[in-house]
């Protein structure tokens, strides 16, 4: 029988939020293990001060019946959002918080121009790569993020983040037409039936959905043509479902790599300070 040691804080359940520019990705790891016992998705709210934070992981640890961990780690790309759940987590619950960030990650080799300047979602995406880099033997992993904006991250062995592209989300770019063009309807941003749309609705979902996936593939051969060994290529984020087997050149879609990756990075600072 597994003994559970209270003094690892690797084998404590421990609090994980990714905080993107649309949306909140909370969730709850069983102690000790890298599996989630639930997650929550709720939007991003800048207007929220750490009280009324507070009150919403409240409540949503009520919901499932949870009692609240004492550990966190949180990746933001949405300030102030993430100061503010540290601020609610510390002072209202008492809890260690753990924010990612280049600095504290030395095991990662970030090969920009400027490494502080990286997303923190990028460096959870590093960490949520690796199993396919390993289960795959690929030197080079691409991970596509499809939330407001569009990331490739593009990653070597041996945690070498080594550059990647930023590009307008599906949706802004949506928004942006619809905001334009004053005949144009708001439509959903799905597949249409075929290609040559037979209507307004299809023709714009034709040009968003389809426009959206070559946009993805041409990029990806691009991305792959200049690098010296194969890549596996990962989709993930709030888009990605919509374009599940439509992009020919993404290899696996993953709904859950960033969270698993900032998992994977807790664990991995632990075993470093250890
Ligand atoms: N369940 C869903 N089905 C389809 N599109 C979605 C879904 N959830 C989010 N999106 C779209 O994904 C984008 C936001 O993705 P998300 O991962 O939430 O972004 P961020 O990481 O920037 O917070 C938006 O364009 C939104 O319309
Ligand atoms: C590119 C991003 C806006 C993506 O954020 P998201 O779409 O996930 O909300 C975010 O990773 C960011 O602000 N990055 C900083 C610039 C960079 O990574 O180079
Ligand atoms: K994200």
């Amino acid at each position: 029988m597994a003994r559970v040691n209270h003094a690892d804080p690797a084998a404590q359940p421990l609090l994980v939020i990714d905080i993107g520019n649309t949306s909140t990705v909370l969730g709850l790891t069983d102690g000790g293990g890298r599996g989630l016992r639930e997650t929550w998705r709720v939007r991003t709210n800048r207007d929220l001060l750490p009280d009324d934070l507070a009150r919403q992981v409240r409540s949503l640890f009520a919901m499932g019946g949870h009692a609240l961990p004492r550990q966190a780690v949180l990746s933001s790309v949405a300030p102030p959002v993430g100061e503010n759940y540290v601020q609610a987590l510390e002072r209202r619950f008492g809890m260690q918080t753990f924010s990612v960030n280049t600095a504290n990650l030395p095991q990662v080799s970030v090969e920009l121009d400027d490494p502080g300047g990286v997303g923190a979602d990028r460096l959870c995406n590093l960490f949520g790569a690796q199993p396919y880099l390993e289960r795959e033997g690929a030197q080079y992993a691409v991970v596509v993020d499809f939330g407001t904006s569009t990331n490739f991250d593009v990653i070597g062995r041996g945690h070498r983040f080594l550059g990647g592209i930023l590009a307008t989300g599906a949706q802004v770019s949506a928004d942006a037409l619809f905001a334009r063009a004053a005949k144009l309807p708001r439509i959903a941003l799905e597949a249409p039936p075929r290609t040559i749309g037979k209507n307004t609705v299809q023709a714009l979902q034709s040009g968003l959905v389809f426009g959206y996936a070559e946009m993805v593939d041409g990029l990806l051969r691009r991305v792959r043509a200049e690098l010296d060994a194969p890549a596996v290529t990962i989709a993930t984020g709030g888009f990605a479902g919509v374009l599940e087997g439509i992009c020919r050149e993404v290899d696996f879609y993953d709904e859950g790599l960033t969270l698993r990756g900032l998992i994977e990075m807790w664990h991995s600072r632990q075993q470093a300070e250890d």
